[in-house]
């Protein structure tokens, strides 16, 4: 009865699934001598915190991870399911200046206009949505605690 329990578990589709980001350092806490003090293991979705706490997560993306990666992995996905009528949400939440306006908002300059490495999830949904969405719904789905 247990074993037939655990694969009715394993089974089930997990509604949330959390993704961990690390922004590079920007040029002030450079220049103040800041250091990142987060240990990546290598092909695993885990962060070491100074020496010894490990955390788990369902992604973790290091500080070299691009826009462009950050969505294909954790982000698509969901667009299969919003068309067959399923709602999605992705939610940004950190610190103040820990990067959800720009993971989640886009570009920052004008020099990063149309690169398409530097655009941030809600700029990748919605021409997708816009596709299938005339009244593109993509501000309904996708929140960055601003
Ligand atoms: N992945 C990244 N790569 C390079 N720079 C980044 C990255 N994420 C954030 N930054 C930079 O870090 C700074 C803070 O990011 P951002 O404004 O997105 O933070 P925030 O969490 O939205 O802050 P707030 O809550 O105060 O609005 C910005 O200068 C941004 O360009």
């Amino acid at each position: 009865i247990v074993n037939e329990q655990l694969k009715l578990e394993d089974a089930k589709v997990i509604p949330v699934r959390v993704a961990l980001r690390s922004r590079p350092l920007v040029p002030k806490e450079i220049n103040e001598g800041c250091q990142c003090c987060l240990t990546f293991v290598p092909g695993e979705p885990q962060v070491i915190v100074g020496t010894e706490k490990a955390f788990t997560y369902d992604y973790v993306f290091d500080p070299t991870v691009e826009q462009e990666e950050v969505f294909k992995t954790a982000v698509s996905s969901l667009l299969s399911g919003l068309f067959k009528g399923y709602h999605a949400t992705v939610l940004a939440y950190g610190q103040t200046g820990s990067g959800k306006t720009y993971s989640m908002g886009g570009t920052y300059t004008a020099a990063q206009e149309g690169d398409p490495g530097s655009t941030g999830d809600i700029n990748k949904w919605e021409p997708k949505l816009c596709k299938c969405f005339p009244s593109c719904m993509y501000g309904s789905f996708v929140y960055s605690l601003l």
